[in-house]
């Protein structure tokens, strides 16, 4: 039998993409020198052949765009096979872009992902126009029901912090890789919202998609490829995730929203109203029967579950896997926090949210961590919807944009040494906290990040907790972990183990 051009061996299947890629690249001069509008801002090098800057961009995305900045300034286009991208850096540039020129740039553009889930326009964060607007502005006045931003939130909170410190206290100060543990119980934070429920830390299913929602975040770095290049998916082996990523949002989709809808609807008991999915589908009933126009569907609902259990999971944990990291190499810093906890709150009674305004030191170490770790190094790629100019450089319509939040955080004109780990610049010489305006690690403009109260207060209420309860030790004393990241959709430390050491044993 003949081999399909998708079943041809992978060596043979690499040659002919690569005489196609020559092929096309020698007839495309004409598309090379006329890429981008002169007007726009400047490339930071020539673009290559077909594929433009696309394989200048070294493993290092954070490193490279750093170089670039350094050499062509705020603002520089880039080419992707033939697509014209506009990179933001820095934050007078990202407040010009995104909050003076709001309008022209709230719309995201279209990825590979939502044409394999066959959703279009759907939920909040891949949507746009009219049904973002109301799915976002729905989303969160559910949220704030729900205690967004209060107490009752905090207090949820603080139940699965409980959970989590018993949990690291059953190890005894045994060797622990924290990934999971801590990504499950952030996960049932926004789970128990969602669905009203929370999952065992043993429950096979709930562990299962916690993980694979990990790999997904991962393997998320390819989605600029596979959306440029969605022929990709089909290459023998699955070279680039793509089938793993697709298949892992079908079944968040699947086995988590789609069946805690069903579950939810089926529902007669007084407990029905105590979950997300249920005033979403109430505030949808009221619309319909009351004629109104709304974009408020089952569709909808499913992407908004989606969006939001991705959302508020890895980017917290994320932020604690760091914080465990840094604690380990910077025992004066963990020192630090644990006598502020002492002297002003006590070792014996649980820390709550409205402590927070007297530990200021803590609250220093949460922003730098945020800061320093810099979760998430790009904010959502952008579509310019309407043409504007910004800082001298026009941005055509069409055009694409990336948002650099590493620029932001770790930007030399702002932050002294920025690859510092320093709490203190977060501090006055009287050790009071300030805020910056140039620490936004939640984005700013229309699209800024829903989940920033409630994730302020996850950091605050967790970080505090495991320094009150335990001393972080590292796995093998003299023996660091390194500091280095797993690049993808979130920036997430290397796997590594440390020792969580019961205090007054
Ligand atoms: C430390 C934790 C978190 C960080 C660092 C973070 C950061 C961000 C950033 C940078 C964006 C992109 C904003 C933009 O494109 O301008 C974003 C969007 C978003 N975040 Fe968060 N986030 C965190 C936690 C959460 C939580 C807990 C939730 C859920 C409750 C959440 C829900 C969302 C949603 C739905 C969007 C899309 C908003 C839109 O497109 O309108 N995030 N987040």
């Amino acid at each position: 039998m003949q081999a399909t051009f998708f079943e041809l061996p992978i060596v043979q299947f690499l040659l002919i993409l690569l005489i196609i890629f020559l092929t096309i690249g020698l007839m495309s001069k004409k598309i090379r020198t006329k890429r981008k509008p002169d007007n726009s801002p400047p490339y930071p090098s020539p673009p290559s052949y077909f594929v433009g800057h696309l394989f200048q961009l070294t493993t290092n995305c954070r490193l490279k765009m750093r170089e670039w900045r350094h050499a062509t300034g705020d603002l520089y286009s880039l080419d992707f096979a033939g697509r014209h991208y506009i990179v933001v850096n820095g934050y007078k540039t990202f407040k010009e872009v995104f909050v003076h020129h709001a309008g022209s740039v709230q719309g995201v553009p279209p990825s590979f992902i939502n044409d394999k889930l066959q959703e279009h326009n759907k939920g909040i964060a891949e949507s746009n126009g009219q049904n973002w607007l109301e799915q976002r502005k729905v989303s969160i006045s559910i949220l704030r029901s729900f205690g967004l931003g209060t107490n009752l939130l905090a207090e949820r909170i603080q139940n699965e912090v409980c959970v989590y410190l018993d949990e690291l206290s059953k190890l005894r100060g045994a060797p622990l890789d924290a990934r999971l543990l801590t990504t499950v119980s952030v996960s049932n934070i926004i789970c128990s919202i969602i669905i009203g429920r929370r999952f065992d830390h043993q429950d096979p299913y709930f562990t299962e998609l916690v993980s694979n929602m990990g790999k997904a975040t991962k393997y998320f770095a390819n989605l600029p490829l596979l959306t440029l290049f969605p022929w990709l998916y089909h290459i023998p082996g699955d070279l680039f995730n793509a089938r793993k990523l697709v298949s892992i949002f079908k079944e968040i989709n699947c086995s988590f929203s789609l069946a805690n809808i069903e579950r939810i609807c089926d529902d007669d008991s007084s407990e029905k109203a105590d979950n997300f999915i249920a005033c979403y589908l109430s505030k949808m009933a009221k619309k319909h029967n009351e004629g109104k126009p709304t974009t408020m569907d089952k569709e909808n609902l499913i992407a908004v579950i989606r969006n939001l259990f991705i959302a508020g999971t890895d980017t917290t944990s994320g932020n604690i896997l760091w914080f465990l990291l840094y604690m380990l190499h910077y025992p004066d810093v963990q020192e630090k926090i644990y006598q502020e906890i002492v002297s002003r709150v006590g070792s014996e009674r649980q820390i709550t949210i409205e402590d927070k305004p007297n530990l200021p030191y803590l609250n220093a170490v949460v922003m730098e961590t945020q800061r320093h770790a810099c979760v998430t190094p790009f904010a959502s790629p952008r579509v310019v919807i309407e043409e504007f100019t910004a800082e001298g450089f026009v941005f055509p319509a069409g055009a694409h944009i990336l948002p650099n939040m590493d620029s932001v955080q770790h930007d030399p004109n702002v932050w002294e040494n920025p690859g510092d780990f320093n709490p203190e610049r977060f501090l006055d010489k009287g050790g009071n906290l300030i805020q910056p305006e140039e620490f936004i690690p939640f984005s700013l403009g229309n699209r800024v990040c829903l989940g920033e109260s409630m994730a302020k207060m996850e950091l605050f209420l967790f970080f505090s907790a495991i320094i009150q309860r335990f001393q972080l030790l590292p796995e093998h004393e003299n023996r660091l972990p390194p500091l280095d990241e797993i690049y993808g959709a979130i920036a997430c430390p290397q796997p590594y183990k440390l020792r969580f050491i019961q205090r007054n044993n």
